[in-house]
């Protein structure tokens, strides 16, 4: 609304200038600008959003609104919305009142959401904890989503494709199954045109240490290169990376969340189209790696296979020259120097 209403601004300060002074909140700058009556318009757009969207959506605008534009009643705010929030989640559990479960679910989806952007449940807005029995259970479930694997079909996988990789394939394999086997904890890159089997490699590499009971996660920089791997996800949600990166960037992931424990269980991660990506993401999840596994090891240990094609698409840098993109691709990390 206020970039509508705003000419020009330079920066997110400017939006709440008005008339020279600046507003503490974006609601009080739209209150003086006239363009909401007060705080009821805040309150109509949660209900408006449960109407058009679904419980992770309705809480990311909720969550939006805290972070963004409420300062002060944010208790009051949570109670007001309570129900709305707990909803879809109630539909989906098939109750028709929000229980402990219920709300902790809730909880812990805004958890994330305020994690993303340093903030916290209890700290910074005085909303209630999840309880800790439901956090473990959503652990539990994360977990089996990425080990409860048909060990059967991972194998008839393997046999049908193991017959059709080619020599070069099979070093990249046997380079990386040793790396796993052994706990090595190598950085593989794979490097190739287009269309000669760099996701075909992954998927065979995922579904060889998948049967062997271990943790794979597979990644990609974006979410259609995620939707090629087997039970493929985007690498920034993944890893909670954040969006806007610096040089010391790390992960939002805290110590005793559901990602702490996979990554901690994990033995091998692959990135494809890793060439798109900045490498101060890889470098955040780097140091985040490393904390959350005690480990010194580049990425705390894990095997971390990168897929990409630098012929292809490279990192967006906005007016950037070459050098500033050849910069901030993966190719040009600290990582690669200290392996
Ligand atoms: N050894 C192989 N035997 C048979 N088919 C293969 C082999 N390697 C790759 N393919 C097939 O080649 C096609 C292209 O492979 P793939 O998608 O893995 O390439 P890519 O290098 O990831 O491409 P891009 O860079 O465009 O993502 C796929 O249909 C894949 O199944």
């Amino acid at each position: 609304m206020l970039l509508y209403r705003v000419p020009g601004p330079t920066c997110f300060q400017d939006l709440r200038r008005v008339g020279g002074r600046v507003m503490e909140t974006y609601l009080a700058a739209c209150i003086a600008y006239g363009i909401v009556d007060n705080d009821q318009e805040v309150d109509s757009v949660i209900e408006e959003a449960a109407n058009i969207a679904f419980g992770p959506a309705v809480c990311e605008v909720f969550a939006n609104m805290l972070i963004f534009i409420l300062r002060g009643n944010h208790v009051q705010f949570w109670e007001r919305h309570k129900y709305v929030l707990c909803e879809d989640f109630m539909r989906a559990a098939g109750v028709n009142e929000p229980n402990g479960r219920i709300v902790s679910e809730v909880l812990l989806e805004l958890r994330d959401k305020f994690e993303r952007h340093g903030f916290s449940l209890s700290k910074s807005f005085g909303l209630p904890e999840p309880e800790p029995v439901h956090i473990q259970s959503r652990i539990s479930r994360v977990i089996e989503h990425e080990t409860g694997h048909n060990i059967g079909e991972l194998e008839a996988h393997i046999a049908q494709t193991e017959c059709l990789l080619n020599d070069e394939q099979r070093v990249v394999i046997d380079k990386v199954m040793t790396s796993v086997e052994h706990g090595h904890g190598c950085m593989v890159a794979i490097d190739a045109s287009g269309g000669t089997g760099k996701t075909f490699i992954l998927s065979h590499i995922l579904n060889r240490v998948r049967a062997k009971g271990k943790v794979a996660l597979s990644t990609a920089a974006s979410g259609i290169a995620a939707t090629l791997l087997p039970k493929g996800v985007t690498f920034h949600s993944r890893t909670k990376c954040p969006l806007i990166l610096t040089d010391e960037s790390t992960c939002t992931i805290s110590e005793n969340d559901t990602t702490a424990a996979l990554i901690r269980m994990t033995s091998i991660m692959v990135v494809d189209e890793v060439s798109m990506m900045d490498r101060r993401a890889l470098e955040a999840a780097d140091r985040t790696f490393q904390w959350l596994r005690g480990s010194e090891e580049p990425f705390g240990g894990i095997t971390m296979v990168f897929s990409g094609d630098w012929r292809q698409i490279l990192t967006v840098v906005p007016h950037g020259s070459h050098i500033d993109i050849v910069g901030r691709c993966f190719k040009s990390s600290y990582l690669w120097k200290k392996k």
